[in-house]
């Protein structure tokens, strides 16, 4: 690229929107209602313990309430899903998030279903998905909620734009591949099977990363032009973009940190405050 590369910057999106909820929580709070984030832990994975900290820290930062359930590795797929049932039932909670990725003996999709459609704040019930894929109001899951929020903050015209979205995951790949779809991209979606996935990548006029594997997508992939919105978050701070190389052909990426992870966050804390006025009627 001649021109410079625009950073698309996360945290300043992520600040924005929670500056937005500042007064939201405040007049909620006049009406004796504090936004509560109920988030459940499974086991002791590292990186998790981090994201569900992270997302406590941000709730109680912000004025609102963060109740946090750990619940140890051998836990079975009926606890799991009976801890859920008593949020669901619990009128403090307004949304639920269970962090992503749950120990193998559980049934993960059993577990996002047992949560009520109305505090699936993260977007993973296949209820809510199903009603985002129609372009009905559901929250959607924060991360494609993220990418979406930094397409519109910084004005990247999305309609007849050619996305191609690497990865086909239930909380990424897919519901973002399907937001993009209702703003009137044309979408391609690759996967593990694709063939030929430079040469998809190479025609795309935005490219998201949601694969799950550090520095996957190639420079030598991206054409002159294109956004890059990375969505990974490997061990050590590293993206699924070869953030170097990709930022020399771009005409406007998002780095790992300081991209879409701060903005996955600042989109659960918003649709906790929805989800507490929607409370008020
Ligand atoms: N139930 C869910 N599980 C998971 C989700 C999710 O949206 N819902 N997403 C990912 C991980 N994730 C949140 O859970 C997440 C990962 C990273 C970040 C982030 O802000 N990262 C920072 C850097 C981290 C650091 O400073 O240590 C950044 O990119 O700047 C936010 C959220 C999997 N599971």
């Amino acid at each position: 690229m001649t021109e410079q590369t625009l950073i698309l910057d996360g945290a300043r999106v992520a600040q924005d929107i929670k500056d937005g909820l500042v007064s939201r929580v405040k007049r909620l709070s006049e009406q004796g209602i504090t936004p509560c984030l109920a988030t459940i832990l499974v086991g002791d994975d590292p990186a998790s313990a981090t994201y569900v900290r992270m997302k406590g820290n941000a709730c109680r930062r912000l004025g609102m309430e963060s109740l946090k359930i750990t619940l140890d590795a051998g836990t079975t797929t009926e606890e799991l899903i009976r801890e859920i049932q008593k949020l669901n039932a619990d009128p403090n909670v307004h949304g639920i998030l269970l962090q992503h990725p749950v120990p193998h003996q559980i049934d993960e999709r059993a577990a996002f279903d047992a949560i009520a459609i109305e505090k699936d704040v993260d977007g993973v019930t296949t209820l809510g998905f199903a009603q985002n894929a129609f372009g009905f109001a559901a929250y959607p899951s924060c991360t494609p909620a993220a990418i979406i929020a930094i397409l519109d903050y910084y004005r990247i015209p999305v309609e007849g734009k050619h996305a191609v979205v690497v990865g086909r995951s239930p909380i990424l790949g897919k519901p973002v591949s399907l937001m993009l779809l209702n703003r009137n991209a044309t979408v391609t979606i690759c996967h593990s099977r694709t063939k030929g996935l430079g040469d998809i990548v190479s025609q795309a006029e935005i490219v998201v990363a949601a694969v799950g594997k550090p520095k996957f997508i190639q420079g030598d992939w991206i054409q002159d032009g294109a956004v890059i919105l990375d969505a990974g978050y490997n061990e050590g701070n590293v993206g699924d973009v070869d953030y170097e190389a990709c930022l020399e052909k771009a005409s406007a990426i998002t780095p790992v940190p300081a991209g879409v992870g701060p903005v996955t966050i600042a989109m659960l804390l918003k649709h906790t405050v929805d989800a507490a006025e929607k409370q008020l009627g």
